[in-house]
């Protein structure tokens, strides 16, 4: 099996093989999230109009999503595991667009298969890639507003690399380099109603969940997420 890592848009659209679109912060952990809420489809989409527009055509969906980390006008929640958490999603269908995660999927166009990537579900991840066996593992590290590369998603690729040549990362000395750096911005008073304290320690609950999410490409174009439990 060749594992490769690459960075941002760029390394989305160069993904072959079993592809893991990684964001950890927040992306990928809050579709996590909403599939343990009890959602029943989840539509990962590139730009906010046609988030807005499928709003429009079905009154019901949830739109989930920011730019820049901000809450969109309109927006039922933000990009935030916290708000998602109190939630009830339960045969809702969501909407979810952001800044950075989900414009992964949309470029992965040479990938086999794609899969998204957090810290609260990498066990299963790398279950899945081992069951699998693909010739080629492709992980995406997708960064900080898709411009630079970020500490946490490069932490996870590493750590499913490490567990796929069978070497375990330590989980809190992951959480504590986190903390002191690149998760330093869930600790500023100035940006609590966006993105909270508690969104730190929900993205970086390895394991909560033992499930994948598969993005599967629908006939009428759109992506959905499908949840596979491992
Ligand atoms: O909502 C987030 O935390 C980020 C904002 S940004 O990309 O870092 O500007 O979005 P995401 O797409 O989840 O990385």
């Amino acid at each position: 099996m060749e594992i490769r890592i690459l960075q941002l848009i760029d390394g989305a659209k160069k993904a072959e093989g079993l592809t893991v679109i990684i964001d950890v912060f927040r992306a990928f952990s809050v579709a996590c999230y909403t599939f343990g809420r009890g959602v029943k489809r989840h539509i990962p989409v590139g730009e906010v109009n046609f988030a807005r527009k499928l709003k429009e055509e079905n009154n019901d969906y949830i739109l989930v999503g920011e730019r820049n980390g901000i809450t969109l006008p309109g927006f039922d929640f933000g990009n935030s595991p916290t708000q998602i958490i109190g939630a009830d999603l339960s045969d809702r269908t969501v909407v979810h667009t952001t800044t950075a995660g989900t414009q992964g999927i949309v470029n992965a166009n040479r990938a086999e298969e794609i899969i998204t990537g957090s810290f609260v579900n990498a066990s299963a991840i790398i279950r899945y890639i081992k069951q699998r066996n693909p010739k080629i593992v492709s992980l995406v590290c997708m960064g900080y507003a898709y411009e630079d590369e970020a500490e946490e998603d490069v932490l996870c690729a590493e750590y499913i690399k490490s567990a796929l040549e069978g070497k375990v990362l330590d989980h809190n000395e992951i959480k504590e380099r986190l903390r002191q750096d690149a998760g330093k911005r869930f600790f500023q008073p100035e940006s609590q109603g966006w993105a909270p304290e508690g969104d730190f320690d929900l993205c970086l609950d390895f394991n909560r969940f033992n499930f994948i999410l598969r993005a599967e490409k629908n006939d009428d174009g759109l992506f959905y997420l499908r949840k596979i439990d491992i």
